[in-house]
């Protein structure tokens, strides 16, 4: 039996939201029912893209009083820690291929009294995880390569969604294991299933419907 609540989080990602009006959109979805804030630094380095940074996670933490978790696509994440945990981050989770020296980058974020997270692009053998999943308080499968909102569902993830929480039941049974990308109403409760218990959604939530209507629809393919 798991340690932690198997109750579905659902953590939208501001990487789709209007950034024009972001105050309005993290009310939106912590009215809508969102359970953390799901936040995607990219350093146009890590993945070809670059979102944000330091100024716009200080934003969201005056805006909002919501768990703040925070996904670094960045080389030598250990090089950014302190500053993040200062801009606001509750959670922090880092990529196993970022840094060559994964277990000191947890045990810096464990140091600030943060959560550690660590993940791993589709493509990464998921071995690489295992020997911090004692240490860390949340894993994180990518479900698509990182670096853009709006891509499709990476199948294989379900498997390594089962790996991996096979591996924490015995070790860590009170970790999230998180899934990221391309997640919606159509396989939340598949990914589920397979033992996530932690969900990203950020078209799904910031889609045309809004992310009230986002949300219900996630929450209600949870059932
Ligand atoms: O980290 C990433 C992309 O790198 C994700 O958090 C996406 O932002 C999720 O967006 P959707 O796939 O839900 O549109």
């Amino acid at each position: 039996m798991c340690g932690v609540s198997r109750s579905p989080r659902l953590a939208p990602s501001i990487l789709s939201c209007d950034f024009s009006r972001l105050g309005d959109e993290l009310r939106a979805i912590q009215q809508g029912g969102a359970d953390l804030v799901h936040v995607d630094v990219m350093d146009g380095l890590f993945v070809p893209n670059i979102s944000f940074g330091l100024p716009i996670l200080a934003a969201a933490r005056r805006a909002t009083d919501q768990y703040l978790d925070v996904h670094l696509m960045i080389e030598q994440p250990e090089r950014y820690i302190d500053a993040f945990v200062q801009a606001g981050a509750d959670g922090l989770t880092v990529h196993v291929e970022a840094t060559r020296h994964l277990h000191r980058v947890v045990q810096q974020i464990r140091a600030h009294g943060r959560d550690a997270g660590v993940t791993l692009n589709p493509g990464t053998p998921l071995e690489t995880l295992r020997p911090v999943l004692a240490d860390v308080q949340r894993v994180l499968i990518m479900s698509v390569n990182p670096g853009f909102g709006g891509q499709a569902f990476i199948p294989s993830a379900l498997d390594r969604i089962r790996a991996v929480r096979a591996w924490l039941d015995d070790v860590n049974p009170d970790a999230h294991l998180e899934v990221d990308g391309g997640v919606g109403p159509a396989n939340i409760r598949a990914l589920m299933d397979a033992g996530a218990n932690e969900f990203v959604a950020g078209s799904s939530v910031f889609g045309a419907d809004g992310p009230a209507e986002g949300l219900r629809r996630l929450r209600e393919a949870t059932q």
